[in-house]
């Protein structure tokens, strides 16, 4: 399977409609090229643009999805196609991931589960997803997961139970915790036994600079391919049979222990 990150640098400078047509040729470019395609979290309004979540939310088959699914099914690709501010018909707001197939279906919407920003931003501003979502793709078993969910393990755990080989995850990730980010990636890929695949925005929005960095990690946690700051599109080849030979040569996930009764005290 080969797969291109693209690392959109999300700058105020550029309008969402703008962004959207140049991001959906990016797209297209992938043609021949990628299997499956992936973009970063809330890259039409930048992850801490808080104050545009509301003027800029969008149902599920708004513009982004209209976009979106006209450049795969042109590529022919898997289009994770990051994440929007989703409005849904009841008026709450979430971080939804779409996931479209080589003709252009939406095949996925994942709500991202953990809010980001404690008692402010996000975390006060979207709803909270309750569903962890898999996909069955180009022969593997994908589970998504968005941005500051890297930090919960219990999260990819539920998706390995589910069958997921390969874990997508969107993000807007700040470069202050830059550190964070790629030794969280490679501690899923091994905990999981697991492919991981990140991938983040460049650029600076809402004085919040990121961090770039786009990572591709195999299930033994080597780093096959990482970005570097800038704008980028980060292709890499990898076999997701791996992951079944990883599990049965080092089989630790065998090894859990269920249910662990709280300490007595
Ligand atoms: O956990 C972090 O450090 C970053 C999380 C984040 O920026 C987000 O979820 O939008």
């Amino acid at each position: 399977m080969r797969a291109s990150l693209i690392q959109v640098a999300v700058d105020e400078g550029e309008s969402t409609a703008s962004r959207r047509t140049r991001v959906a040729s990016l797209v297209r470019d992938q043609a021949g090229v990628a299997d499956l395609v992936m973009l970063p979290e809330l890259w039409t309004t930048g992850a801490f643009a808080y104050q545009r979540f509301a003027d800029e939310a969008e149902p599920i088959d708004g513009p982004t999805h209209e976009t979106m699914a006209k450049a795969a099914s042109d590529a022919g690709v898997w289009l994770h196609a990051g994440s929007i501010p989703e409005r849904d018909p009841d008026g709450s707001l979430y971080n939804t991931s779409l996931l479209f197939s080589p003709s252009g279906e939406l095949t996925a919407a994942y709500r991202k589960i953990h809010r980001f920003g404690f008692d402010q931003g996000e975390a006060v501003l979207m709803g909270a997803g309750t569903e962890l979502r898999t996909v069955r793709l180009a022969g593997t078993t994908a589970g998504l997961a968005t941005c500051y969910d890297l930090r919960f393990p219990e999260l990819f755990r539920g998706l390995v139970d589910a069958g997921a080989e390969v874990l997508l995850l969107s993000a807007g990730w700040p470069e202050r915790r830059r550190a964070h980010w790629t030794l969280l990636a490679q501690a899923r890929a091994v905990e999981n036994q697991a492919f991981v695949l990140a991938c983040g925005t460049a650029g600076t929005h809402a004085g919040v600079p990121q961090a770039g960095h786009s990572i591709v990690v195999d299930p033994w946690g080597e780093v096959l391919a990482q970005a570097g700051a800038e704008e980028e599109v980060l292709t890499v080849e990898f076999d997701p049979a791996k992951v079944a030979t990883v599990r049965e040569q080092f089989p630790a996930l065998k090894d859990r222990v269920l249910g662990l009764a709280a300490p007595r005290h």
